[in-house]
Parts: C-alpha cells; structure tokens; sequence
C-alpha cells in the first residue's frame, strides 16, 4: 500500500537556525497521527510544510504521491487544515465565511449551503448562523474554523491543537468524529499538547523534540518501552531535561522576596 503522506529527508531552517532535523515519516489511509511535542519543537513547521504554506524546505514531501512543493494546487485540494491560530474574517457570518471558503473549492452551492447547515448544527451554531462572527466565542469561532477544514470532504485532515477553547461535550464530539472519519478512510494527522486526547484517538503516535522524531509507535508500543505509563508520563521522560516539579519550585521562589 502507497502512503497517504510521505515526508523523506526534511530538513528546514529559519535564518541559521535548524528547527526539522531529517523527518522521516510515513502515513498510511485510515490512519490517525499524533503529532506531539514540546512547544518550538516543530509540529506547526511540519504542518505548514505538508499544506503547502511553506516551501523553501530541504527533503522529499508528498501527499497522496503529489510533490507539495511542485504539485501545491493538488495538495490543497486533497488537505484540509484546522490551523493553530487562524484569523477569521469576522465580520462575515458564519455562513457568509463558508459559503466562501466552499467557492473557493468550487464545491456546488447547494451541496454547500446543506453541508454548512449540518456542520453547524453539529456544532450547536445552527442559531448563529447569520451572526457576525465578531460576537462569537473563541470556541465559537474554532468551531467555525473546524468547519471550514471540513467543509470540502478532504481525504487527508492535518488538525493543529484543534481543541483550544472547546467545550467538555464539544471534545467529545470532536474525538468521536476523528474514529469515524479515520474509520472511512480519511488520514488524520494530529497536532495536539492534550495529551489523554492523543492517546486516545491515535494509531500512532510521534513525538518530535528540537527538530527530530525521538519516538514513533502506537501508544501501546510506547508504553513497552518506557514501562508502562501514561503518555503523558512518557512525553516527560522523553523531552525534559530538568525535573519538572523542581522548575515549578524555581517558578514559586521566583515571586517569592
Ligand atoms: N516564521 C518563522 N521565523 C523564524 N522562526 C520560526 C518561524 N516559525 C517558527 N519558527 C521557529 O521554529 C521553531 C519551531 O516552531 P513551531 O511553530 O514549528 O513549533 P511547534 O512545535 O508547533 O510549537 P508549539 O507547540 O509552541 O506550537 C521554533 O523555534 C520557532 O521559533
């Protein structure tokens, strides 16, 4: 079997600086990914890599045998991407923001109207549908953001932390729709620092620090090697060179006289 996504040999620099160190990594259909690490460890440059957002990159990148760098117009076709942080055009509504995004993928008009409707009430917006998105909630405003990721039925979805701001039961549904769309075959690739999340929802599991994949292997796989703890135990064990409860303590004596 091909797979879905191929990264060989990447390598990037910002300035003189090397944030991705030779990823290699490769995800098949059906898969979910998570992608986890420390912050400034690289998930969002990886990401932005495979959408296409960056690409002055060294290495091999493909998604779905398209060359995100020669084939870009291809590649977003084929992703849809739930960006980290992402500017809403807020005063649209939400359905003015999608009907937009949905001509921009040139889906049909009234396939697209019927889908934004469903997604929304999904979401619990249906009421809000014709409300300026300036009034919304920052959870309000990932939902639409969920939404517009979606929106075109894309085989592969690169989520980055797409849980910031939600709910308890909007979690749940979130987590829930990942199994299914994976069970239908979509290809998740998963960036997240929610940590019971991860280790629920994925097949796999990566862990990047400064730049390199330091583990790679089902949540199960990791726990026989690091002896059976949680991840987010495991993710400790792995990325922190100092005990974390004694930089808490630093961080206590710090505001202390
Ligand atoms: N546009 C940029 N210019 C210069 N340096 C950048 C740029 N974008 C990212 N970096 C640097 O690249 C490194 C990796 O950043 P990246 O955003 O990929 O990390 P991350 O793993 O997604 O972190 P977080 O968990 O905090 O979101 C960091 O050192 C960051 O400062």
């Amino acid at each position: 079997m091909e797979p879905v996504i191929s990264i060989r040999n990447l390598f990037k620099n910002f300035g003189n600086k090397q944030v991705l160190k030779d990823i290699n990594l490769e995800v098949y259909s059906g898969q979910v990914i998570g992608y986890i690490g420390p912050n400034g460890a690289g998930k969002s440059t990886t990401v932005k890599i495979l959408c296409g957002l960056l690409t002055d990159y060294e290495g091999e990148v493909k998604v779905k045998g398209f060359d995100v760098k020669k084939d870009t117009l291809e590649v977003k076709k084929i992703i849809g991407y739930v960006p980290e942080m992402a500017e809403l055009y807020d005063v649209l509504t939400p359905k003015e923001f999608l009907s937009f995004m949905g001509a921009l993928y040139g889906i049909n008009e009234q396939v697209c109207s019927e889908r934004i409707q469903k997604i929304l009430s999904a979401f619990s917006l249906a009421d809000n549908i014709d409300q300026r998105m300036d009034s919304f909630s920052k959870g309000m405003k990932q939902k639409v953001l969920i939404a517009s990721g979606l929106l075109h039925n894309p085989d592969v979805i690169i989520l980055d932390e797409p849980l910031s701001g939600l709910d308890a039961n909007s979690v749940i549904i979130i987590k829930e729709m990942i199994s299914r769309l994976a069970r239908d075959g979509k290809t998740i690739f998963y960036c997240s620092h929610m940590m019971d999340v991860v280790e629920k929802v994925s097949d796999r599991i990566v862990l990047i620090d400064e730049g390199r994949i330091i583990a790679n292997g089902s949540f199960e796989e990791l726990k026989v090697q690091q002896g059976n703890k949680s991840l987010e135990q495991i993710f400790a064990n792995l990325t922190s060179k100092d005990s974390l409860a004694s930089t808490a303590d630093e961080l206590i004596k710090a505001l202390e006289n």
